[in-house]
């Protein structure tokens, strides 16, 4: 059978910022985290040891408040975007404290935010784990509300639910950079392969997470999954997450925010501390590992369904 080309990946070269600040204790105060994260994404901003100034800026998830079912409601804000307003919607009407820092922070550095993830408070009144996106003149161009809540019980290693105090989001997000299209997750949501495969087929040329593993799945499945997902797709994924805390009994975070190609090498991986990841995005290695290993055309939709064409 004759291969047909794959269609390639539209998109330009560019620079990603991880910004692997501290999690949030449960004594802290969001003012002193919110003005942490600003100061981080100003030090990330001035770029790497090159000085090459990032495109995109990530945050992790759950920055401003601990990661804690009986704190998320406690710090969650109102944020006020969906995605019927997402045109008309003001950064200037919104009752949240994060989003109008992140707005201002992606404006005054003219640079595109991935803002983490922070508690939401919705209209119905019920708590959201959220990721508001700004473009770099600071516009809210979308929120994603983690689909898939982090529920789980490892006997001997940890025991976590999510939804005791959170809803599941029920939309996928994509947003379309200038340097392409960018698919957005948060954490949990990177172990249902669905959602990476849909942004890969739609035309993303990487699927970005905002997460925050632990010390018992970190070391056998934060590589692991961000490989598959970007192996079994041919796209470029990443994962931010908060630094491990060195004291208190609360939340350990995982850390090593990383980024994967579409091969499946690490393009980039920090420790466990606070440090910043600069690393880069190039479409021709998407496009050259679609041309070498041609899954994108050797798909059998007549024996298995197109998940893609279901829209979400
Ligand atoms: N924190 C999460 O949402 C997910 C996680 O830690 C894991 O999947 O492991």
């Amino acid at each position: 059978m004759a291969l047909t080309a794959a269609p390639p990946v539209q998109g330009k070269p560019a620079r990603l910022a991880f910004v692997q600040v501290a999690q949030p204790g449960t004594g802290d105060d969001k003012a002193r985290n919110l003005e942490h994260a600003r100061d981080k994404i100003a030090e990330a901003v001035r770029g790497g040891k090159d000085g090459k100034k990032p495109d995109l800026v990530v945050l992790p998830e759950i920055f401003n408040s601990p990661y804690a079912t009986g704190s998320f409601r406690k710090y969650a804000e109102r944020i006020g975007w969906s995605p019927e307003t997402r045109d008309g919607f003001d950064v200037a009407q919104t009752e949240s404290e994060s989003i109008r820092l992140l707005s201002e922070a992606a404006k005054e550095h003219g640079v595109w935010l991935i803002g983490g993830s922070i508690p939401e408070l919705s209209a119905d009144d019920k708590v959201y784990n959220s990721s508001p996106i700004f473009s770099p003149d600071g516009k809210l161009v979308a929120v994603h509300r983690k689909v898939h809540l982090f529920d789980i019980d490892i006997p001997g290693g940890i025991t976590f639910k999510e939804s005791e105090t959170l809803t599941g989001g029920d939309w996928q997000t994509i947003v379309e950079t200038d340097f392409g299209k960018i698919g957005v997750g948060i954490c949990y949501d990177v172990r249902f392969p669905e959602l990476a495969m849909i942004a890969a087929r739609k035309g993303c040329i990487a699927m970005i997470y905002p997460a925050a593993f632990n010390t018992t799945t970190g070391p056998l499945h934060w590589d692991l999954v961000q490989r598959a997902r970007a192996v079994d797709n041919q796209i470029y994924v990443g994962m931010c997450s908060p630094a491990r805390a060195t004291e208190g009994d609360g939340y350990k975070a995982w850390g090593h925010s990383s980024l994967f190609d579409p091969m499946g090498k690490t393009v980039g991986q920090l420790e466990e501390k606070e440090d910043i990841l600069f690393v880069d995005l190039d479409p021709e290695v998407v496009n050259k590992a679609r041309a070498g290993i041609p899954v994108t055309v050797q798909r059998r939709f007549d024996v298995y369904a197109d998940v893609s064409k279901v829209d979400v």
